[in-house]
């Protein structure tokens, strides 16, 4: 073992010798004490509040502002307005000369009497009232006539009348907004004091990671948490820097913390938070600084890191991309509101019953995503899934919520406060679709989200829309299922499953078939040749509509399910299946020409099926069933959806009653 400048153990190479690896598991002694994520936060609040932390202010431009938070309360150094002011076009009189005019006994002013103003004009001396221009009658000799008196100070806007000068315009910690950038200067403030922007400065680290591009080799990780972080840290008000990409290497990501800390108020070390050969996070910011916490017990995010270096936070969010965003959200946010001086914002809540039974460990906040919407009047949430790498979950997501540390799990239709990813108004308008996956549906919801109509769409398979619209958590259900005995799609399982009066709405008809290598290698032709030794399958999961097919086929030909190798490996969408078959762990899966074909797959079609919606009568006047159906009639979509390949959409939009 050798021994690296910082006095650690130098840091093993790619493939550790056995001693290297004990020297590794040495080092993890002080990994993951895992502590609760709000001793966390005081810890680090404390250490900083010691180091005198924060509070920083400097004095901007008011007309660069927008959006800042004032230092100081700012207070008026003039009158607004300065001067007494005519409010209206028109005349400016002496109130006396005008007493006694009426309709009928109009009152005449000679040109000594009266002086013409234009708003914002000065009130000239000796005269204390305006009249508006409309108001008056101006007679060839050069008098005006006028019809009703004038009250003293009528239309004139006196000193101050806004702002006395000296008044408090804006008070301390402020979001300035655009009526009090008008107010500060209108007050003759051309200047305002306000909380510095907290600088932060995201690392990067990790030897796999290259920079963002359209074609990445194998073991090549875009680098796109950086981006993530960064944006939010500007959606909360702080200064984000980008550092370039730090390789794993001790000195190098040293040398790259210490640099950060002095520019930065907050620095952020990105991965190699846990437990690999490689993570040397913990110990570079042990080298430099005090490191105050390593593990709290979340999920995900639990290798989180925070340290006092030089008198600034660093953190050390972990690799993940749901990990990073988590950790930011909880860890980093409150340290740049707190530099600003402003409260965390809460997000926009709602109440939901939980679709599912979840578990979760004791002792541990689980975060969870949810898919939310109104169904009759109640609000649901269906829970996603709940992995670390799936950034494309926080798109998808409408909403999380947490599931504290003393509960083991909640039970299906237990109430959640739901924290808002989107507005409010939006899901709660949202169709809500549980069912069988076809991109047709990714498309109409493009198409709806133009209309400004949300479509909230989870995969469940065919039957598990159908069980979904039974109990009352969704509108529609996409359902594409054989029926053995009678040789018709859907009509038979809807009323064997919803058992209740429902409409099926064609979607169009469709290719199924054998998803298969460019040029077919294995020779796939029917579903005897699922059975054979050197074919590795990939199936749906249970309740698809495809998965019946399949079984329905297999029966036909009698084939046993135990001789297809890969029949018990499930994936719960079409195109979940072609990248199975596309990266080569499968030759061969059963689903629509469509994703084959967005693959670059070969397709050998076994029939046409017919995908339609259900939807149960009470949901028929949703505005977002509506909208569906007039999409589905109209020709421009149609040969958008036909342009996906192995679309029928000549029917598309015919109604069955169920
Ligand atoms: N033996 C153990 N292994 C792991 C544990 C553990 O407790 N014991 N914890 C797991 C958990 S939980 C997490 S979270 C990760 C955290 O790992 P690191 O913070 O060390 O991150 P990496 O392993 O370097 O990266 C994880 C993953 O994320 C990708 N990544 C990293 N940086 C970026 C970036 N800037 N942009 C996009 N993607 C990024 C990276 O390539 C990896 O795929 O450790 C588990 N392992
Ligand atoms: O804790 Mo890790 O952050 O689950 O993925």
């Amino acid at each position: 073992m050798t021994v690296g400048a910082s006095g650690l153990p130098a840091a093993p190479a790619a493939s550790p010798s056995p001693g290297a690896w004990d020297a590794v598991a040495e080092r993890r002694k002080i990994y993951l004490e895992t502590i609760t994520a709000e001793e966390a936060v005081a810890r680090l609040t404390a250490a900083l509040e010691a180091a005198g932390w924060g509070t920083a202010a400097e004095v901007i431009p008011v007309a660069e502002a927008l959006g800042r938070v004032t230092a100081e309360g700012v207070t008026a150094r003039i009158s607004s307005p300065h001067y007494p002011a005519a409010a209206v076009d028109g005349i400016a009189v002496r109130a006396a000369d005008t007493y006694g005019a009426s309709e009928t006994s109009p009152v005449r002013l000679g040109p000594g009497q009266y002086v013409w103003v234009d708003t914002g004009d000065p009130l000239p001396p000796g005269r204390d009232a305006c009249i508006m221009v409309e108001d008056l009658n101006r007679l060839p000799d050069g008098q005006v006539e006028i019809y009703a008196a004038a009250a003293p100070w009528q239309n004139v806007r006196p000193i101050g009348e806004d702002v006395v000068a000296t008044e408090l315009v804006v008070p301390a910690g402020t979001v300035l907004r655009p009526q009090e950038i008008g107010a500060l200067l209108a007050t003759g403030n051309v200047a305002v004091p306000v909380r510095r922007r907290p600088v932060v400065t995201f690392i990067p680290t990790g030897d796999e990671l290259v920079q963002p591009r359209p074609d990445p080799g194998p073991g090549e990780i875009i680098e796109f948490n950086s981006r993530v972080v960064l944006s939010l840290v500007q959606e909360w008000g702080g200064e984000p820097r980008r550092h370039e990409i730090v390789r794993d290497d001790y000195e190098a990501l040293k040398a790259a913390v210490a640099a950060a800390v002095e520019t930065s108020d907050i620095v952020v070390v990105n991965a190699g938070s846990s437990a690999g050969s490689q993570d040397y996070s913990v110990h570079v910011l042990g080298e430099l600084g005090q490191v105050l916490v390593h593990g709290v017990a979340i999920r995900p995010g639990k290798p989180f890191m925070a340290a006092v270096v030089g008198g600034k936070p660093v953190l050390g969010l972990p690799g993940y991309p749901v990990s990073t965003w988590l950790t930011a959200d909880l860890f980093l946010k409150p340290l740049v509101y707190r530099f600003l001086g402003l409260p965390v914002p809460s997000r926009p809540r709602l109440q939901a019953q939980l679709t599912r039974r979840l578990t979760s460990p004791m002792g541990v906040l689980e975060f969870v995503r949810v898919k939310v919407g109104q169904v009759g009047d109640r609000v649901v949430a269906t829970p996603m899934g709940r992995g670390a790498g799936v950034i494309s979950s926080l798109v998808r997501a409408d909403g999380v919520f947490f599931i504290p540390p003393d509960r083991e799990g909640l039970e299906e239709g237990a109430p959640v406060e739901v924290e808002l990813l989107r507005p409010r108004e939006e899901v709660l308008r949202s169709l809500v679709a549980v069912g069988s996956h076809d991109i047709i549906l990714d498309l109409v919801e493009s198409h709806l989200r133009r209309r400004g109509l949300g479509l909230s769409s989870a995969h469940a398979g065919s039957l598990g829309g159908l069980v979904a619209l039974r109990r009352g958590e969704a509108h529609v259900a996409g359902v594409h299922m054989l029926d053995e005995a009678s040789g018709e799609y859907n009509v038979a399982y809807v009323r064997r499953y919803l058992g209740r009066p429902a409409r099926l709405v064609l979607l169009g008809r469709r290719d199924q078939g054998f998803m298969v290598q460019p040029g077919n290698p294995k020779g796939i032709r029917g579903f005897g040749d699922l059975a054979r030794p050197d074919v590795r399958f990939v199936n749906r999961q249970r309740g698809a509509g495809t998965r019946i097919l399949l079984d329905y086929h297999l029966k036909q030909e009698g084939v046993d399910p135990a001789q297809v190798d890969g029949y018990r490996r499930e994936e719960f969408t079409h195109l979940a299946v072609a990248a199975a078959v596309a990266s080569g762990t499968a030759d061969c899966g059963l689903g629509i020409r469509a994703a084959a074909r967005a693959l670059g797959l070969d397709f050998v079609p076994v029939t046409q099926e017919e995908y339609e919606l259900c939807i149960p009568l009470e949901h028929w006047d949703h505005p977002g069933v509506q909208a569906i159906r007039e999409l589905l009639t109209d020709p421009a979509f149609r040969a958008e959806a036909e342009a996906l390949g192995g679309y029928d959409l000549r029917d598309a939009g015919r109604v069955r009653e169920v």
